[in-house]
């Protein structure tokens, strides 16, 4: 069962003047930061990134009340746009998250409330954008727009695709047991995706959420079962999961990647150590050098002149607002494998 199309004309060829990012239309990334740990590292890379390929809209970070003073003050003086939100716990379970610390990602939900965007594209703060893909806000409304993931990691291996083989990246490959009823539906990974914030959407996720119980992938899980009816996936270059690369490398064309999300057991840039499995192949080292010459370019660094972000609400149009936007090249549907 081929995935959903890609709706016609996301990457139509015309050449469109970025609406401006004022009013109604104001548009924004956003990523999540929580604990007083090196994920902040994480983000200023991708306000970095985020410069380097001139994209038109600023960068928002979701902050939990525990993230310090001295962090806030690093994302600021970078060009951030710092909102601190509430934290959001699940329903007591008796789960065992894929990775123990996944509980605090349930708080990404508080993005939805951002309403002061009509569109906005989340990144977590493990991803780096190596291209421009501002045009992705051109997506029609409506949808949810996200990178289908893999089931083939260690860290799936409580789940029943891992224990029948079966991945949505390679559904001919395993097929999916006739006596298991249908295959899964479509399942993106949470780290990006596109979304229009709302306050009611916000409420219901946060209803929903109160009487679902937490699974093995927490918010990401939860996330895939709201918007199962709005979810379209979007060609893996947008959020290349690096374990594609050596369990589906016949899906993967590292030359067209626009961004790379080093969610792989011991790929995260700010902390490699090049020991754990899969972290000596020269792709995966590439990969964290290019993160790292984006880091520690100081050409890239928040300069005075540049607009500055409109205290901690509201988003000034970035200089680069009005510059004409590259051509669109159109991006073909996701295969079906
Ligand atoms: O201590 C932490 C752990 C996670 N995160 C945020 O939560 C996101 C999701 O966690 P992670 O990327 O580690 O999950 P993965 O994609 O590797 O499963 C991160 O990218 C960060 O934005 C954070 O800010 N601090
Ligand atoms: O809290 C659940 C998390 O689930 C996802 O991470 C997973 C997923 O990508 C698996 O497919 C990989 O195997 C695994 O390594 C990785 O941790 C999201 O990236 C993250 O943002 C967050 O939603
Ligand atoms: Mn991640």
């Amino acid at each position: 069962m081929a995935p959903p199309e890609v709706p016609d004309g996301i990457f139509s060829n015309s050449r469109k003047v970025p609406t401006l990012n004022t009013g109604y239309s104001k548009r924004a990334y956003v990523t999540f930061l929580a604990g007083n740990g090196d994920y902040v590292k994480g983000v200023v890379g991708l306000v970095k990134g985020l410069r380097k390929v001139k994209s038109a809209y600023p960068l928002v970070v979701a902050i939990l009340p525990d993230v310090p003073e001295e962090h806030r003050d690093i994302l600021r003086s970078q060009g951030c746009i710092v909102r601190e939100i509430v934290p959001i716990d699940p329903p007591e379970h008796q789960t065992k998250f894929a990775h123990a610390y996944y509980v605090i990602n349930y708080s990404k939900l508080r993005i939805w409330n951002f309403e002061e965007y009509s569109k906005m594209i989340y990144l977590d703060a493990d991803i780096q954008v190596f291209e421009n893909i501002d045009h992705l806000f051109d997506a029609p409304d409506g949808y949810f727009y996200a990178v289908m993931d893999c089931f083939c990691e260690p860290s799936w291996s409580k789940s029943p695709q891992f224990f029948i083989g079966y991945c949505q990246q390679c559904p001919d490959k395993v097929k999916w047991p006739a006596e298991m009823g249908s295959p899964p539906s479509f399942y993106f990974n949470a780290g990006m995706f596109v979304f229009e914030p709302s306050r009611l959407t916000c409420e219901s996720l946060l209803e929903t959420l109160q009487l679902t119980t937490p699974t093995l992938f927490a918010e990401q899980d939860f996330l895939n079962m709201f918007f199962q009816h709005m979810y379209k996936p979007i060609p893996l270059v947008y959020n290349l999961v690096l374990a594609m690369l050596w369990r589906h490398p016949e899906n993967v064309d590292l030359e067209k990647v626009k961004a790379v999300h080093y969610c792989a057991a011991g790929s995260k840039p700010w902390r490699f150590t090049g020991k754990e499995e899969n972290m000596d192949r020269e792709d995966i080292k590439m990969l964290v050098e290019k993160w790292w010459e984006v880091y520690n370019d100081e050409s890239l660094d928040f300069k005075p002149e540049d607009p500055e972000p409109e205290g901690e609400t509201f988003s000034k149009p970035s200089i680069r607002a009005n510059m004409p936007e590259p051509e669109i090249s159109c991006i073909p549907a996701p295969s079906a494998a």
